[in-house]
């Protein structure tokens, strides 16, 4: 028997990232009484260690290749980038986000908890000590770097390590070269230190168009960035300075050497310390079993959203979509379906990496036939201004339709123009109706009209 009775709530958030706080905040506002709690910072990954601390440190190091692709064209001297000063930036964003946050939601009256919470059964958890209960649990947790292991894995850094570096070490190795691994990778590169990417696959950002991650390997290697394919970190040794890392390749064993070595091999649904089994929650290894309602397919009064949900892809817009949904469903009742429209991506590697809608193999498995403009045009007008290294697309369309289905970017402000093709295929929009539509000139934006 319990001492004291349970404290009591309609809706109990866990995780305080951009989708458990949208969860917490509709809710309440609908007159719930609501509670969060997050075992970190409070203010998720995105704002605190991701999307926002990342671009802040980026943005001396764009002007810097800028400035470097124009030295000599009106560009006197190399601009130099200062790693200490943009840490200093950087941290005037993050540093107020955990409390601005937390003052945020306690004024909006919703009580607040510091500690994992766990399940005791299917609507009490146990958390900072005392039992909680709750109509309805929605579990926003989001994703965690998954743990490699190996013969000392513990001297793996990650990357909230990267992204607050004091200094930047000397040579560094990244195992893995996703979206963090090769954000991470051109961010060093740039700033002055010898950088090289294990790569367990035949290439690195696997998500994306092969073609034009081809020519970025291609670029990426001039600019010095080393690259080691199809390898597998077998041990990492801490040596006087440096970390000696073994791995296989080819079914031989090598050796390097590397000042800090860097775990940037995937994401994992941030679960394990949940235990789910009690409260009934299924999960999977893309995260909490869920319905297009965003409802555990096991516990009913068990919600989930953002990176966590096995629902399409962990990225920050999206997890804000989620909570909407899964706010939504707790306050009228289940009546608001998931209804993921195409996602445009982003990988800031300078040049930007940038992607929506179906890959060309997708497209060509979807469709009867499909009209594949693919292209390297460093010669255009707006890349030849700034004198940009590198620019290529591939758009894919329908052909019975014209309409676009599918586009690949790899260039300066991929990452803005790729939004233009997200919205044309949102609306199915064919090429000529962008063709017809007026743009400004000279922009990136009206590059869109040559390449469809
Ligand atoms: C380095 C990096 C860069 C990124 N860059 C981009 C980008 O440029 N664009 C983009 O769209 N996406 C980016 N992402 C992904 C983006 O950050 C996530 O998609 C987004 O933050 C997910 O939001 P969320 O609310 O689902 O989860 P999160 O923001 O991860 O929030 C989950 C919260 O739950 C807490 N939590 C975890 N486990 C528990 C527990 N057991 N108990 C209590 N609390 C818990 C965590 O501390 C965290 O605060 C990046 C990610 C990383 C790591
Ligand atoms: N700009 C953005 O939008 C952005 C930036 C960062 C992260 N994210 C989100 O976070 C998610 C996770 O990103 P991520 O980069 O951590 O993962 P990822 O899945 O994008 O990349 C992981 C890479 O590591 C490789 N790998 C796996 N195991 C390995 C091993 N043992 N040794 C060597 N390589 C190995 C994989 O083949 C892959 O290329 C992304 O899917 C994305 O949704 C988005």
């Amino acid at each position: 028997m319990e001492k004291t009775e349970a404290k009591k709530y309609d809706v109990f958030v866990i995780g305080s990232g951009i989708a458990g706080q949208t969860v917490a905040k509709e809710c309440v506002k609908a007159g719930q009484k609501v509670a969060i709690a997050d075992k970190r910072e409070f203010g998720g990954t995105c704002s605190n260690r991701g999307c926002d601390p990342k671009k802040v440190l980026l943005a001396a190091i764009e002007i810097r290749e800028s400035a470097e692709n124009l030295l000599g064209k009106g560009v006197r001297k190399m601009l130099r980038t200062n790693w200490k000063q943009q840490q200093k930036y950087k941290r005037k964003f993050t540093k107020s986000i955990p409390s601005a946050t937390e003052k945020d939601l306690k004024k909006l009256d919703i009580d607040l908890y510091h500690q994992s919470p766990k399940f005791l059964d299917t609507h009490r958890l146990s958390v900072e000590g005392k039992t909680v209960q709750a109509d309805k649990i929605v579990i926003a947790t989001g994703y965690e770097p998954r743990p490699l292991d190996f013969k000392g894995s513990k001297h793996l850094k990650t990357s909230d390590d990267f992204l607050n570096l004091k200094k930047l070490p000397k040579h560094i190795t990244f195992i893995g070269g996703g979206y963090v691994g090769m954000e991470f990778a051109h961010m060093a590169v740039r700033s002055g230190a010898k950088v090289t990417v294990i790569e367990s696959g035949e290439r690195i950002l696997p998500v994306f168009d092969a073609d034009l991650v081809t020519e970025l390997i291609t670029y990426s290697k001039r600019i010095g960035i080393a690259f080691i394919f199809k390898a597998d970190t077998t041990a990492v040794k801490k040596l006087r300075k440096n970390f000696k890392l073994t791995y296989t390749k080819n079914g031989k064993t090598k050796t390097m050497k590397s000042r800090a070595v860097f775990n940037t091999a995937g994401r994992i649904p941030a679960i394990s310390e949940l235990d789910l089994e009690k409260g009934d929650v299924a999960f999977n290894e893309n995260g909490i079993a869920t319905n297009t309602f965003l409802q555990s397919k096991t516990n009913p009064d068990v919600y989930a959203c953002g990176d966590v949900s096995d629902n399409g892809l962990p990225l920050t817009p999206l997890s804000g979509r989620e909570g909407y949904v899964v706010a939504e469903n707790l306050i009228k009742g289940n009546h608001k379906k998931l209804d993921i429209p195409v996602i445009p991506s982003v990988a800031f590697t300078l040049p930007n990496m940038a992607s929506v809608g179906y890959s060309e193999k997708e497209a060509k498995a979807r469709y009867k036939n499909v009209i594949v403009k693919h292209e390297s045009v460093p010669g255009w007008f707006n890349a030849r201004r700034m004198n940009a290294p590198v620019y290529a697309y591939k758009i894919i369309l329908n052909q019975r339709t014209n309409e676009i289905v599918g586009a690949h970017l790899l260039g300066p402000e991929a990452g803005d123009t790729i939004n233009i093709f997200a919205m044309a295929i949102n609306m199915g929009m064919t090429a000529d109706q962008i063709k017809q539509t007026i743009f400004t000139y000279p922009s990136w934006a009206n590059d869109v009209k040559s390449m469809v």
